[in-house]
């Protein structure tokens, strides 16, 4: 389980100079899916080969220079559910009242949590000077960083990383059975579901030990096969909060995609999809994971022979260029397709770890590129010569080429889409990576 290191302090600080500051390791190995809209608040990273994830809270404007209420619930929650907190401050504009608003809430209401204090923007020595006068604050010393340069910031990170326990290179997880993450929005049947597959008696595995208690896994046993359901479904601590509700449960939603295999992404049927289910399947997608759509509430729906298949092209056009997602109507108060969901959750994942020969690939290369020609670009022309699977838990193909600055994104397109026709990968999002040779 990856630990999750929260930033915190008031607008303007650099939280999320630092955020970008921090993950940029990361972004250049992992390479982005265009067209994919990032989620700003929370991102996995990784530092000298230690895994966390890293949380942002920027963004709420305070009023007549106190918190408002809204940022000082997201602040508190963000506290509340942070392995470590990194308290920002900016040096040179020396601390304001908000600074000691939020210092006055760590040091209150959170005693125990693993705090470090960071006065940023010191970008050179006579801000580092002045930022001795920011010791009164009460805290320790603060490191002193430029999340703008990078002048501290690795220091300070180990020293985070040190304090935690965090998994190290690949994650493994004690076991390879298929992990399976139900979500979903308040409501949909997240738990209908997981009772149904289970029935009444729920078999708890693990309260996930260590961090926050945000998720509950259970283990369904199938066709000799044994799967995690990692249920997120009604764990909210509080009842009465609006502000917090999707922050938290987009926090916890964020958690449990970082551990599956396969995401089951429940729509209700009545409604359709939605801004925030989108939200879910785009993060699931960003993470490599597999994705399940199961339109639930099915029951519900008057239909005749047609409405699956309008529902399921209607829904498809709204994914675009993420139409691969496989769908199935659900009803978890009848159960019907319940298992059915689980057989097809259960295919993703084994095939999102198909390994498929570097023979077979460079046939298929060959195929395709007889079937269509790059683009020349100013005279030139994009060559790939071979391909290769690199190993991962999930697919990315590696096209060694001239010149990768020639790919167009048409034709990446159009390469995806022929390995999506000639090699199973429903519900699986592929990376591609081309590389000069
Ligand atoms: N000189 C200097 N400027 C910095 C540094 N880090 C951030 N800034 C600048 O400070 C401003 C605010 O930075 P952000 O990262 O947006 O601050 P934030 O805390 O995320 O702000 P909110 O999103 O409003 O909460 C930007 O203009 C940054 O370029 C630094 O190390 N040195
Ligand atoms: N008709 C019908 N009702 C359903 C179905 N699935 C769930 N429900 C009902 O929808 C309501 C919400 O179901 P839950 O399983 O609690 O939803 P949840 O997603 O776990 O909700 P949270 O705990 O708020 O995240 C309950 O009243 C269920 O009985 C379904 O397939 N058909």
């Amino acid at each position: 389980m990856k630990p999750l290191i929260a930033l915190v302090g008031r607008p303007n600080v650099g939280k999320s100079t630092l955020f970008n500051r921090i993950l940029r390791q990361k972004s250049a190995i992992v390479d982005p899916t265009p067209g994919v809209t990032r989620d700003r608040h929370i991102s996995p990273g990784e530092w000298q080969g230690k895994q966390f994830l890293l949380m942002d809270t920027g963004g709420y404007a305070p009023e007549n220079d106190t918190l408002s209420k809204a940022m000082l619930e997201q602040t508190m929650r963000a506290i509340e559910d942070a392995d470590a907190v990194i308290f920002i401050v900016d040096a040179r504009s020396g601390l304001t009242y908000l600074d000691l608003d939020i210092a006055k809430i760590l040091q209150k209401t959170f005693k125990d949590k693993k705090i470090f204090f960071v006065a940023n923007k010191v970008d050179n020595p006579q801000v580092a000077l002045e930022a001795q006068s920011l010791v009164k604050s009460g805290f320790t010393e603060p490191y002193l960083i430029s999340a703008r340069d990078g002048a501290g910031v690795a220091d300070m990170l180990e020293d985070v990383l040190n304090s935690l326990p965090c998994p190290e290179g690949e994650e493994i997880e004690e076991d390879d059975s298929i992990k399976l993450a139900v979500l979903g929005r308040p409501n949909v049947g997240k738990s209908s579901l997981v009772n149904a597959l289970l029935g009444t008696e729920r078999h708890i595995v693990s309260d996930v030990p260590g961090t926050t208690r945000d998720a509950i896994d259970s283990v369904l046993k199938r066709n000799g096969e044994e799967y995690v359901l990692i249920d997120t479904a009604g764990l909210r601590k509080r009842t009465k909060i609006d502000a917090g509700i999707e922050f938290y449960s987009s926090l916890r939603t964020a958690r449990a995609i970082e551990r599956c295999d396969v995401a089951l992404v429940l729509l209700d049927a009545r409604l359709g999809l939605e801004s925030q289910d989108m939200k879910i399947i785009h993060m699931a997608i960003e993470r490599k994971k597999g994705v399940l759509i199961l339109v639930n509430k099915w029951d519900l729906v008057e239909k005749d022979s047609k409405t699956s298949k309008a529902f399921t092209d209607n829904l498809q056009n709204q994914l675009g260029n993420i139409g691969y997602i496989p769908v199935i109507f659900t009803s978890a108060l009848t159960k019907k397709n319940c298992y059915r969901a689980i057989d097809t959750a259960a295919e993703i994942a084994l095939n999102r770890r198909q390994k498929i020969s570097t023979s077979n690939l460079n046939r298929f290369l060959q195929e395709t590129l007889t079937m269509r020609h790059p683009a020349t670009k100013s005279g030139k022309e994009l060559k790939i010569k071979y391909m290769t699977q690199i190993d991962s838990d999930h697919p990315v193909f590696a096209f060694f080429c001239n010149d990768p600055e020639l790919l167009e994104n048409n034709f990446r397109r159009f390469l995806e889409k022929r390995l999506r026709e000639s090699f199973d990968f429903a519900g699986i999002p592929i990376t591609m990576r081309f590389l000069r040779k």
